[in-house]
Formats: structure tokens, sequence, C-alpha cells
């Protein structure tokens, strides 16, 4: 992959990524990027390959072949400093629920060496930003699960990363919370982080800056959601969604 200076730098560049577990193919060669402040929706049915995908861009191991560069550096060669400037919400919840949600924030700080002063300050922000700093001091297990998952993205922010996992992060919750987390990321943009938002919920991914469908393994395709509504042909999203990854063509009225 050729380097690029940074300003231009994509800040998540996948190229020609495989992964195979024994003859299964799950990542047949996935090749996409995220720009700073980009919204991409990773949209895909079961078993398309986000999780392995997931699994690869936090480090949990290697892939077969192709290159994976977080803010330039590459996940093989340079891991620490690749996975450094990566923050992620997995799609299962990896708070402590007896501690507060300063302790769970603060341990995290100090796993990515931010001095407690520091970390401090940026814990009282990011929970104002995110509208819980009334439960900084509250244990995580009485908080809703709407608000849970907003910690865990309050965490995912402590160490200011250049890209943000967020992987089927709203399962389990109701709409409005699933809306108000959406938008609370939307709104990173603003930041300069590039996010990378998977999901098989079409409706989250209309506000995105750009769509990849990934089946089977494959990017079927990518482009802005009316790009990708007008490649297929279909009426909306949802249907050119279907359309891709069931191989039928939509009903004109979908
Ligand atoms: N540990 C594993 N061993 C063998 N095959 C696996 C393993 N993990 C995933 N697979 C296979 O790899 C393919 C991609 O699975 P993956 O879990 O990455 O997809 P996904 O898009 O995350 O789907 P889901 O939303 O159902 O988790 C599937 O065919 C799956 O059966």
């Amino acid at each position: 992959m050729p380097d690029l200076p940074a300003s231009t730098a994509p800040m998540l560049q996948l190229h020609q990524v495989r992964k195979s577990y024994g003859a299964n193919e799950a990542l047949k060669g996935v090749s996409f990027d995220v720009a700073p402040g980009e919204f991409l929706a990773l949209l895909g049915p079961n078993g398309a390959g986000k999780s392995t995908l997931f699994q690869l861009l936090t480090g949990l191991f290697n892939a077969d072949g192709g290159e994976v560069r977080v803010d330039g550096h590459n996940m093989q060669h340079t891991p620490v400093q690749a996975l450094g400037r990566i923050g992620v919400v997995f799609q299962q919840m990896t708070l402590d629920l007896d501690l507060s949600v300063e302790a769970n924030l603060r341990f995290h700080a100090r796993l990515h060496g931010i001095a407690d002063r520091e970390s401090t300050s940026r814990i009282e922000d990011v929970l104002q930003r995110i509208g819980l700093i009334a439960q900084q001091h509250a244990k995580v297990r009485t908080l809703s699960g709407g608000n849970r998952r907003k910690v865990e993205l309050a965490r995912a922010l402590l160490h200011r990363p250049a890209v943000l996992l967020m992987d089927e992060a709203t399962v389990g919750l109701d709409p409005a919370s699933r809306r108000q987390l959406l938008d609370e990321v939307l709104a990173l943009r603003d930041q300069g982080v590039a996010i990378l938002w998977a999901s098989h919920l079409v409706d989250e991914a209309e506000a995105a800056d750009r769509v990849v469908v990934l089946h089977r393994g494959k990017v079927l395709t990518s482009g802005s959601p009316a790009e990708v509504v007008a490649h297929t042909g279909a009426s909306s999203l949802a249907s050119a969604f279907l359309q891709l990854t069931s191989g039928t063509p939509a009903p004109a009225n979908a």
C-alpha cells in the first residue's frame, strides 16, 4: 500500500485482507478505508465476516494476507502503535458492573498510560459531553443499558483514538437509546475521528457518509447510501441491501 501524506491519509486502511478458518474463507480480500471525520457503516448479514474483521482490527489475531493500517501504522509490524490509535466498543459489554463509572474509565486510562491528573479532566469532559456527569460515581450496575453503552463509548474515546470501532453496538437497546448512541457517534465526526460502525441494521446506515456492504467475506459494493441505492436500482437502502445479499432483485415498491 503506498504511503500517503499525513494530511490526506485515511485513518483506517484495509488492503486485500484475507482470513480463513480451515477451508472456510471468512474474508476473501477485503479492501476499504475510512477518512478522518468519516462515518462508514459496514453492513453485512450474519456470517458476512464482520466479527472476523473486528477481531483482526483489534489485534486478536493476524490476517492470513493483506494489510491493515491505523493512522499509518501497520497492524502486523507495529501493533502497539496501531492498537494505541484505536478505540473500540465491542458487541458484548466489557464494563465492571460493581465499579463506578469513573473507576471503569480510570482503569482504561491507566492501561493507556494516561496520568491520573490528566485522566481526571478527560473523564469529566467526556462524561459532560455524553450527559452522564451526574452518574460519575454511580456503580455501572445501576445504569440503564443505554447509559452503560454510553460509558463504553466514553471509555473508547478517553485516549483520543484516531479510529473508533463500533461492533453491533446497539444490540439489545431500545429504539430511543439506539438513536441516542448513533447520534453521539455521528457527532464525533466534527472532531475528525474516523468511525467504522458495523451493523446488520440498515436503518443505522442511512445517516452514514459511506456504506460498505460485506457478504460472505467480500465487499459487494460501497458508496454513499444514495449511491448504493442507485447502483442497485432499488428504491431504498433496505431494499438495496436485501437485493445485494440475497441475490434477488427487490420488488419495485420495496
Ligand atoms: N472461530 C471460528 N471457527 C470457524 N469458523 C468461523 C469462526 N468464526 C467465524 N467463522 C466463520 O466465518 C464466517 C464469518 O463469520 P463472522 O462471525 O465473522 O461473521 P459476522 O458477519 O460477524 O456474522 P455474525 O453477525 O453472525 O457474527 C462464517 O462462515 C463463520 O461460520
